[in-house]
């Protein structure tokens, strides 16, 4: 049989700080194919994070691995690309300069990178922003800067830390139907965690819902519903019927994630 292109071959994440060690996320185990769209969903605090700085290579599994291609993840890996919550631009540079930033660390001319940036620039609506400073713009604006930069990139895996959680509803939709067009076309393979069923749904190939913490994976849906998902796939009965079985599952472990945070805060845990 032919190796994942992506393997979370048992991962477990423990962090030990002054007070105590937490088990992020324990044995998680999860095979992705390549230009797979694989949402992860659960609740609060379930590890989701941790298992995307764990692909990007920012942390290190306390056991277990993560193998891209075959290759054990050892190090910051640049195959592998992160949107994250925060924005994180860097202020001093333009929208223009922030999203050619990687572009300049592949080695491209100053005419290229401005010409690739300013493609992306355009697709998400900031053509007249190009030359602002990040303090210029509002929140959802830098969140669509940080999405372009990571896209611009086009590394071979996209990992995406709720991306368009600050955007407003239409311009998420758009985004979330570019982020498909873009991927599509560039075979890029997206671990995408987000809190909304919905996102999940019209987003994803495959949905992973994660136990409470220690997350792991709880159930692993393929999402076969007909692309493009637009509202008529969202009135339909499959995408009803699938959203409440989605979302009965991880409330069950919003709620088990509550009990354990009570007795932790009691002292009991
Ligand atoms: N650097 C760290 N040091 C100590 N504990 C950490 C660290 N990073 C994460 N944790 C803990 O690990 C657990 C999982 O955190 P993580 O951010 O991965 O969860 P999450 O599912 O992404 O949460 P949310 O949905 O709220 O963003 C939490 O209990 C968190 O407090």
């Amino acid at each position: 049989m032919s190796k994942p292109f992506m393997h979370f071959n048992n991962l477990t994440m423990s962090f030990t700080t002054r007070k105590e060690t937490v088990t992020a996320v324990c044995d998680f185990d999860l095979k992705v194919d390549k230009g797979q769209v694989v949402s992860l969903v659960g609740a609060s605090g379930c590890g989701k994070t941790t298992v995307l700085n764990a692909a990007a290579g920012f942390l290190l599994p306390t056991t277990g691995e993560v193998l891209l291609e075959g290759e054990k993840i050892t190090a910051i890996e640049p195959r592998c690309g992160m949107v994250f919550q925060s924005y994180a631009l860097f202020p001093w540079l333009t929208v223009k300069d922030n999203v050619a930033f990687g572009l300049k660390m592949k080695g491209l001319s100053r005419k290229q990178r401005h010409l690739e940036a300013q493609k992306y620039i355009e697709l998400v609506g900031l053509k007249a922003f190009a030359n602002a400073y990040p303090s210029e713009l509002s929140g959802g604006m830098c969140q669509r800067v940080a999405i372009c930069r990571a896209l611009a990139n086009k590394t071979d895996v996209l990992l995406c830390d709720e991306p368009f959680a600050a955007l407003d509803a239409m311009t998420r939709q758009v985004m979330q139907q570019e982020l498909l067009s873009i991927v599509q076309k560039s075979q890029q393979t997206v671990l995408f965690i987000t809190h909304s069923i919905d996102e999940a749904l019209i987003i994803s190939d495959t949905i992973v819902v994660m136990s409470a913490r220690p997350g792991r994976v709880k159930t692993m849906i393929d999402v076969k519903l007909p692309r493009p998902r637009d509202v008529n796939v969202q009135l339909t009965k499959d995408y009803i019927d699938l959203k409440k079985s989605i979302w009965d599952m991880v409330e069950e472990e919003v709620r088990s994630s509550l009990k354990l945070t009570k007795r932790a805060g009691m002292g009991q845990d």
